[in-house]
């Protein structure tokens, strides 16, 4: 027996020790654990909640189970032909049930699984360092000391950030609002950014009076301002009370709900609601896992450098991805950065010890992508997909931009999709090097339009071979096309 951090009594178990150790088992740390298995390392994840983490029970996973009935319902009122047969409203008791399906009713039996098959050791509980490549695992009254011979991969995502002023009235989180099993009759969301708008389009799909409070000018803050110029005009149509310039200066609750107190240029307003989501932005999550003891300040993200080792840690043994390094917010990128950690981790300490410390950019033990060419899409109706730099982001950087903007209705694709087609296109190039340095897209179905974007990014491709690549006809596609034409080709 010994004291646990806390101070209470744990039973200490016998000592474990495998190569790699990954901290976190959310989708990004099952990756890395994959990855760095492969030259024969012997890996454990250390997970403390679900297998699969965040994106598979409340984040991405449920949330856009929660949001596809709604557009199902729009894509066809949107066609002469189907509009008939898509009358009435979404059906929130199947839309739910579909929601508890895709989340796997919170069990995590087949990532467990996968684990197995993957030959990779699963511990239970919340791991702490107590040193370079030392940690404990506290399960309950047991702890288990844990050594990593060779690298430590911290994956251990992030946290809600939760305003002051709504400390005291239990708002919900993005995991009350994904996991939700009842519909609030009114729904104030604080936070105009992908998690604000993607749950206002949702719970106004299920029939909330929803109130999206946003404190500066604009939606969905880092991409081109017709985005979130786009996305407003439609939550208003949807019945959603935009506000802009608008605080929350106060909150209480009682039994009648969450009462706000709104201050804006135009005053001091109060608001009345059933319930207040807090979409506020992340945390990397830090604050409980022993960095003191590395000579890391907890609290803080692990920063990176391209390979994903954390800087300021000598003898490059701890990498960090995903949410918790503060590099990347989505589950496709945090990946992107695992596959790279795990590669560079089975390489450096695998068998023969391979050397990759000279590795150029965009070699697989790189996470260059993560500089220029991210790609994100926010599932909100229009959809808005982007990657890569905005035009006010490439000017900021010193490029010099050109602006090939493009009305997606005008293409014939987007004609045969609805007769009421609307959405905008946005490519920035690089005038000096001819090559597509971002691309936004905004409007119904944009979504699998983007990853051609990010590959022209990532490949560097210059508009005259571009030019070459021709978009089948009739498709939303075609746009490449009229973005070249725009640009005098
Ligand atoms: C509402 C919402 C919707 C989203 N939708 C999308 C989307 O559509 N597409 C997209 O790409 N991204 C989306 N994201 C972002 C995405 O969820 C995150 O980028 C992703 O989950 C990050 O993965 P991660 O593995 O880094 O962290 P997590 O998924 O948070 O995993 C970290 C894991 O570590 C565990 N853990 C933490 N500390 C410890 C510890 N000390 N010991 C043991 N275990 C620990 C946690 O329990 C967790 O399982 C969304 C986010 C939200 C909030
Ligand atoms: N489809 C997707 O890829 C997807 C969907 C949802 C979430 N995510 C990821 O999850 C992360 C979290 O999303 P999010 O929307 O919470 O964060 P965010 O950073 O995208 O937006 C937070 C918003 O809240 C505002 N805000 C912050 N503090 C505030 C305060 N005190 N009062 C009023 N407004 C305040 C910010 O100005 C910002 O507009 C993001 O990084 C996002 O990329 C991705």
């Amino acid at each position: 027996m010994a004291l646990g951090a806390d101070g209470s009594l744990v039973m200490v178990q016998q000592v474990q020790e495998f190569d790699v150790v990954v901290v976190g088992g959310g989708a990004v740390g099952e990756n890395a654990a994959d990855r760095a298995g492969r030259t024969g390392l012997s890996v454990a994840i250390v997970e403390h909640a679900l297998v699969g983490g965040e994106c598979s029970y409340w984040a991405c996973m449920p949330s856009k189970a929660l949001l596809r009935p709604g557009s199902a319902l729009a894509a066809a009122r949107a066609v002469p032909g189907a509009a008939a047969a898509g009358t009435g409203t979404v059906d929130v008791a199947a839309a739910f049930a579909r929601r508890d399906e895709v989340a796997h009713h919170w069990d995590d039996g087949s990532q467990v699984s996968w684990l197995d098959s993957a030959g990779i050791t699963l511990l239970r509980g919340h791991a702490r360092f107590t040193g370079p490549r030392a940690l404990t695992v506290t399960d309950g009254s047991e702890e288990t000391p844990v050594v990593a011979r060779r690298a430590v991969v911290l994956a251990t995502g992030s946290e809600p950030i939760v305003p002051a002023t709504l400390a005291d009235v239990r708002p919900w989180s993005s995991r009350d609002a994904t996991s939700a099993q009842h519909v609030p009759a009114r729904l104030a969301i604080l936070g105009g950014g992908v998690v604000g708008v993607e749950m206002a389009t949702a719970f106004a799909d299920f029939g909330s009076e929803v109130t999206l409070l946003v404190r500066g000018a604009r939606l969905l803050g880092g991409a081109e301002p017709f985005a979130g110029e786009l996305v407003a005009d439609a939550l208003r149509a949807a019945g959603v009370d935009v506000r802009f310039g608008t605080e929350v200066t106060g909150a209480t609750r009682d039994d009648g709900g969450v009462h706000l107190e709104l201050s804006s240029a135009d005053g001091t307003v109060r608001l009345d609601v059933t319930e207040v989501l807090a979409a506020t932005g992340r945390r990397p999550r830090t604050s409980d896992v022993g960095l003191e003891t590395i000579g890391l300040t907890p609290g803080k993200p692990a920063e990176v450098d391209d390979a994903l080792c954390v800087t300021g840690v000598e003898d490059g043994w701890l990498f960090a991805v995903g949410d918790v390094s503060g590099r990347t917010a989505t589950t496709h990128q945090g990946k992107y950065d695992a596959r790279v950690a795990g590669d560079v981790v089975a390489h450096r300490f695998g068998p023969g010890g391979g050397d990759e410390r000279d590795a150029a950019p965009w070699s697989r033990f790189r996470a260059t992508a993560d500089v220029a060419a991210v790609p994100q899409v926010v599932f909100t109706r229009p959809e808005v997909a982007w990657v890569g730099r905005s035009e006010a982001a490439a000017r900021d950087a010193g490029i010099d931009v050109q602006v090939l903007d493009y009305a997606l209705e005008d293409v014939a694709g987007a004609t045969v999709l609805s007769p009421d087609y609307r959405g905008r296109g946005r490519l920035v190039v690089d005038r000096s090097r001819g090559v597509v340095v971002g691309a936004t897209f905004v409007g119904p179905d944009v979504a699998e339009l983007l990853h051609a974007a990010t590959v022209a990014v990532v490949g560097e491709v210059p508009l005259d071979r571009l030019w070459h690549a021709v978009p089948s006809y009739p498709t939303l596609s075609e746009v490449w096309l009229r973005f070249l034409e725009t640009a005098g080709l």
